[in-house]
């Protein structure tokens, strides 16, 4: 609107613009021309000609039907030509960068008047800067390309590469020393487990789950294993393409004839005569940002047992895509090695013992989840709670509706829990080594019934992640439920009011299937429990 003097009117000027051929209406002090307009708008002409909207203020009329984003596009920006004079518009698009209002669609922390014992000024300065980052870079993006199904466009990676969200996003560790982080308001040495939950809660807030994914999800458990167990010259090169935003990675454990079971998996890597090369054989399924991947860390059977090598893109491997139901942004992959011939040296820890490089991220991978999938149930619950207020179904505002009211209480509780249970455990990691997080917050889970041999003899796991990680996703489908019945039509309709709440109920299982399914890590988190039962307790 910046190049069009606005006028100012008084309603009843408005009021005498209400024919056919020349037709005002005024939404939230705004003062629109729709005469041409009306011919072209989506919900069609008619509706224009009613009594109650010719020349008359239709805002409440307005936010029933349509997202406040709608006025904000320029096609539809340019048809306002003024305002109402004396009057200031009470409807304001989020700021980029800025924190809702709205109770309970921020955490705790994040809310003008609460405490919290655990951010300090450093947290928050990082906060801000990459709610605006994601704000004005990367939810652009999203949104394009979860239309388009393309994989994210490089100029966001160049950009999150500068300010060093792709090695943040890896966590805390030895990979940050020397780098500047979001222009150096976080120093290396003290970033700890709630920078990165931030980085992870704030990523999420695009309302695009496959472009989550698109845009690290394979180099957050593809890159960890070079890195904790690639020779230097092999972990160097690559960490610093991959954290540089230039090249990409993947994790491809998964396979057509096996997930979880390893010893399921057909994958073969055979040594030559001369014992300086693998020769990989073999398929791999589901693999997420498989199809623009340059580098594979990649699951083999060899001679000794299951080994993790890290593949080059080259002869004899090839990618295609499947299509699932979220957005073929996150480049899901079938994969196809066919004679690739790979140096010795790419053998990721010892040869046979691939069950621990494997294992080594899991936990971390599982609360990485836990972050994202905690903030995506509270969007949906800021949703919900604006819909049922601007809303009016039988003359009243729908959240006047008692079965509304009571669908909004448990939503609020769960997501208030999630993230509650979320930051204590963020809290522990922050306190413990890696092998204190190993025994105290996880345990091996994949696939205990063929490493169960592997689990640490002295392991006192009971305050499980894969626990939490199951109560968020659980929960998280509870919520889209009801969002789906809160929304209505709306909520499985692609565009519109509903189109987050339809994506949200699409896309929420994926988080209770990938990085451990649902009902195993119940099952995990409870059988640690038992086996940390003290032998003499009794009721
Ligand atoms: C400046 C004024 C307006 C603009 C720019 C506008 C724009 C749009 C757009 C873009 C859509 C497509 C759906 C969406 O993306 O949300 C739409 C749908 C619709 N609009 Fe409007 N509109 C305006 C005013 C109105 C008014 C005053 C009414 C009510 C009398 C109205 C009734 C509808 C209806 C019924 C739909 C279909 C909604 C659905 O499918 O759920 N529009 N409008």
């Amino acid at each position: 609107m910046a190049s069009k003097t606005l006028k100012e009117f008084t309603r009843d000027e408005v009021a005498q613009h209400n024919k056919p051929n020349d037709l005002w209406i005024i939404v939230d002090s705004k003062v629109y021309d729709v005469t041409r307009f009306k011919d072209l708008h989506p919900g069609g002409a008619s509706i224009f000609l009613e009594e109650d909207i010719l020349g008359k203020d239709v805002t409440e009329t307005f936010y029933g039907l349509h997202r406040h984003e709608v006025l904000v596009k320029p096609q539809y920006a340019r048809l306002q030509i003024g305002t109402i004079k004396g009057e200031t518009s009470q409807i304001l698009a989020r700021e980029p960068g800025s924190l809702s209002k709205v109770p309970y669609a921020e955490p705790t922390w994040l809310s003008e008047g609460y405490y919290s014992p655990y951010f300090n000024e450093s947290h928050k300065r990082l906060q801000q800067a990459v709610r605006k980052f994601v704000d004005e870079v990367i939810y652009p993006d999203a949104q394009a390309r979860e239309e388009d199904g393309k994989r994210p466009s490089q100029a966001v990676f160049d950009k999150l590469a500068e300010v060093e969200l792709i090695a943040m996003r890896m966590g805390p560790g030895a990979h940050l020393k020397g780098r500047t982080l979001m222009g150096g308001i976080v120093k290396p040495e003290e970033f700890d487990y709630f920078h990165e939950m931030i980085v992870h809660q704030e990523f999420a807030r695009i309302h695009a789950r496959g472009y989550i994914d698109g845009i690290g999800g394979g180099s957050c458990i593809g890159l960890p294993p070079v890195l904790n167990f690639g020779n230097p010259e092999l972990r160097d090169r690559i960490t610093s393409e991959v954290l540089s935003g230039k090249k990409f990675i993947c994790l491809g454990i998964s396979e057509a004839f096996a997930g979880s079971d390893v010893q399921g998996l057909r994958t073969t890597a055979t040594k030559t005569a001369d014992g300086k090369h693998w020769i990989i054989n073999g398929t791999k399924k589901w693999i997420t940002n498989g199809t623009f991947s340059d580098y594979f860390t990649i699951g083999c059977k060899t001679e000794k047992g299951f080994t993790v090598i890290l593949v080059e893109r080259g002869e004899g491997v090839e990618t295609k895509i499947i299509k699932t139901a979220y957005s073929t942004t996150a480049g899901t992959s079938y994969i196809t090695f066919d004679n690739v011939k790979v140096p010795v040296e790419n053998t990721l820890g010892k040869e046979g013992q691939g069950v621990y490089v494997m294992l080594s991220n899991f936990n971390h991978e599982r609360w990485g989840m836990a972050c994202s999938g905690a903030i995506t149930q509270r969007l949906i619950v800021e949703e919900c709670l604006k819909w049922t207020a601007q809303r009016k179904a039988f003359g009243k505002a729908l959240n006047s509706q008692a079965v509304i009211r009571s669908k909004l209480a448990e939503m609020i509780a769960k997501v208030e829990a999630a993230q509650s249970w979320l930051e204590n455990i963020t809290f522990q990691m922050n306190n413990m080594s890696y092998k204190q997080q190993s025994d105290n917050l996880a345990g091996y889970v994949f696939p205990l019934n063929v490493f169960e041999d592997c689990m640490n003899s002295d392991e006192t796991s009971y305050r499980s992640i894969g626990l939490l990680k199951m109560y968020i996703t659980s929960s998280a489908q509870d919520t889209a439920r009801d969002a789906v019945q809160i929304f209505g039509g709306r909520g499985i309709t692609k565009t519109g009011m509903g189109r987050f709440i339809e994506h949200y109920h699409r896309t929420v299982p994926y988080d209770s299937i990938l990085g451990g399914a649902e009902d195993v890590l119940g099952d995990l988190g409870v059988r640690q429990a038992i086996r940390n039962m003290p032998k003499n307790a009794r009721l």
